[in-house]
């Protein structure tokens, strides 16, 4: 048992706090010396405590209110993280933005975010000149990226007919072949870890000129169990082949997007553009994802804790961020669990895809995934 303890004090939705808060991450922390304490969200924040730490993952005004007054009275606590660095993930323009601002070199890959137009009214939907950039198919996202269910329900959309029921304000993005397979690379502090994932099967061009309209669906790549091996999808999508990016390109962005975006808790979307294998897009960025899911999730987010209390007991965490830190040390890891699998109604849709057996997806008008 370590010395002198420390209080995390944390704030998070019930589905949150059930997946996060496990007995396994409990009694880690408890061995390191840190209790983690739930945050009564009935009662001022204020009047909690003593926190070394706060972690949080709520909306709205009132709950940054009670940041705030909390920071006021307690200037040596660490908030991880700062409310207003994670409102950029809120809009999915402001969350990709900061991709663009990276300076990586590399001289064998790239990366950047598809082609992407916004769209805040049905009369700007249905004007052309909006389109000029795009190419179909293209997907159709909520602009607001606020942990809804509505704002994770996407449709894709194969040519103008499909735009009919969109529900401005809205993104419009590039579906880029990538093979069926998306990386999702979990950030905690300086930890970096890539998993492989399930994604959308490829679309080609043979198909989508004989498809109409659009297809409707929801988190794919984070769906229900009840997978087994001889699955179709699971087949089809050759998780296990795929091979996983290189790590020091994975680590650079993660490194670049967390000093440009002042988060320490936070996951990116990667798919690895299938016309070009070399180029890597960025297609979402979440804030405090699910990392239970991820290999070993008890003695990184401890690591991470013991690193916070540590640094501030010395001195060298700085306000509401704990990024004052040196970088130098960045662990990384890959892990190639296949960790999701889809529900019912993409395997169904997918083992379509199995029976014609050319790897693309064929949809009727509007059917949904979701
Ligand atoms: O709960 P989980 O484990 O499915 O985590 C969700 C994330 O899944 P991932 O870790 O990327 O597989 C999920 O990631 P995706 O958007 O699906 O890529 C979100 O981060 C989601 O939060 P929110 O609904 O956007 O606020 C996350 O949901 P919350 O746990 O924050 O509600
Ligand atoms: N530009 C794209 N090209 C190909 N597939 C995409 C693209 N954008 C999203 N997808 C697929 O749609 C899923 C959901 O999109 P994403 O932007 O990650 O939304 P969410 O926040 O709901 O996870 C991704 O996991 C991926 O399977
Ligand atoms: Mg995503
Ligand atoms: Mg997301």
């Amino acid at each position: 048992m370590a010395d002198r303890r420390y209080s995390i004090g944390y704030a998070l939705l019930p589905k949150k706090q059930q997946s996060f808060i496990q007995d396994s991450l409990v009694a880690v922390a408890c061995t390191r010396g840190i209790d983690l304490v739930k945050i009564d969200q009935e009662r001022p924040l204020v009047d909690q405590g003593p926190f070394d730490c706060v972690l949080h993952k709520l909306y709205g005004g009132d709950w940054r209110r009670q940041l705030e007054d909390f920071r006021a009275r307690n200037p040596g606590a660490v908030i991880v993280d700062a409310p207003d660095a994670i409102e950029r993930l809120h809009n999915r323009i402001s969350m990709l933005q900061v991709v663009s601002e990276l300076k990586i070199e590399s001289q064998t890959e790239s990366f950047g975010i598809p082609n992407q137009i916004v769209i805040y009214d049905k009369e700007t939907l249905f004007d052309e000149h909006a389109w000029a950039s795009l190419k179909f198919p293209v997907i159709a996202k909520p602009l607001v990226a606020d942990g809804s269910a509505k704002s994770h329900k996407m449709a894709l959309i194969f040519n103008h007919d499909g735009l009919n029921k969109l529900k401005p304000p809205i993104v419009l993005q590039e579906f880029v072949n990538h093979g069926g397979v998306i990386f999702k690379v979990y950030v905690v502090g300086q930890h970096v870890k890539c998993v492989k994932r399930k994604s959308l099967p490829d679309v080609s061009e043979e198909k989508l000129g004989s498809l109409e309209g659009s297809l409707s669906f929801s988190q794919v790549s984070n769906l229900a169990t009840n997978e087994r091996n001889d699955d179709k999808y699971y087949k089809l999508m050759h998780l296990e082949d795929t091979e996983m990016p290189p790590q020091s390109l994975i680590t650079d962005i993660a490194r670049g997007l967390r000093k440009a975006m002042k988060l320490n808790l936070f996951n990116f979307d990667v798919i690895r553009d299938s016309r070009v294998g070399t180029r890597y897009l960025i297609i979402d960025i979440n804030y405090f994802p699910g990392y239970a899911k991820m290999p070993s999730y008890e003695t990184v987010l401890t690591d991470f804790f013991c690193d916070i209390v540590h640094s501030r007991e010395k001195g060298e965490v700085d306000g509401p961020n704990c990024l004052e830190k040196d970088d130098s040390s960045d662990k990384s890891g890959f892990d190639v669990r296949p960790v999701h699998s889809c529900d019912q109604a993409v395997r169904k849709l997918v083992s379509n895809i199995a029976d014609g057996d050319d790897g693309a997806l064929p949809v009727s008008p509007h059917s949904s995934l979701a």
